[in-house]
């Protein structure tokens, strides 16, 4: 049975055996999981077998951005492992996009596509930096806008833009929030962050939390405090 949570977990992790003894504190009626770069580029596919033999949900956050041949390939690799959720980076431009949206549709495969707009770790002063004159802000609208016309599902982008978004693009597109800090957490090298409870007010439709879960002495307790700061959360969601 899926889980109606907002919440996925980063499983930010060196090793397979790491990130299964994560995932066996956890329940997957109260929260999906994300496998990142670290964690695939040591495991492979063996870990998404693993996660989803414990009844988890996955988003496969390999954030792809090459030509649109190779992405389309690399999101159908991705949903043939069955996972719940694929990306790839906006930046990428609508022919890549629309080239992996395709690829899914021709091959029957539903699973969500979305495109990450401005990573949460970066500021305005850090865009100029690789030549980008416009606000965080403004960059994500503007990436969310191609996203949405390209046909992606959702992007990702902080909670700090969630509001804007459901108004530009509407409450259905997809807005998957990393940069998460509950009131307990450190914000790290995240920048553009918010806590739980603000980012579902903003309009975020799934959160995603990482290190104040996975490095807390327990990682349930976390995950409840989290649920308990979220407007109307009841465990089991
Ligand atoms: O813009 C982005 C895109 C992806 N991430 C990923 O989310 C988690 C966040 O982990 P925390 O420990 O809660 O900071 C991590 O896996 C990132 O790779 C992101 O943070 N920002």
């Amino acid at each position: 049975m899926p889980t109606a949570s907002p919440l996925i977990i980063a499983l930010d992790y060196a090793s397979l055996d790491a990130a299964l003894c994560m995932a066996d504190r956890l329940d997957p009626s109260r929260c999906r999981l994300k496998v990142g770069k670290e964690l695939f580029t040591r495991s492979g596919p063996d870990v998404i077998d693993a996660l989803h033999g414990r009844g988890f949900e996955i988003f496969l956050d390999l954030k792809f951005h090459d030509i649109p041949n190779t992405v389309a390939g690399a999101v159908q690799a991705a949903a043939e492992q069955g996972v719940w959720m694929v990306n790839v980076h906006a930046s990428g431009g609508r022919r890549m996009m629309t080239a992996a949206r395709e690829r899914l549709d021709n091959q029957g495969l539903a699973t969500h596509l979305i495109a990450v707009t401005v990573l949460t770790s970066m500021e305005t002063a850090d865009l100029a930096e690789v030549g980008v004159e416009a606000s965080a802000a403004d960059q994500v609208e503007r990436l969310a806008a191609l996203a949405r016309d390209s046909g992606m599902d959702g992007v990702v982008c902080s909670a700090q833009e969630a509001s804007r978004l459901r108004a530009h693009c509407g409450e259905d597109f997809l807005k998957v929030t990393p940069g998460i800090r509950p009131s307990f957490a450190v914000a790290g090298d995240q920048r553009r962050v918010m806590t739980p409870a603000d980012a579902m007010a903003a309009g975020s439709t799934h959160l995603v939390v990482g290190r104040p879960v996975t490095q807390a002495e327990e990682p349930m307790a976390a995950l409840a405090a989290i649920e308990r700061e979220l407007p109307g959360a009841e465990p089991g969601y």
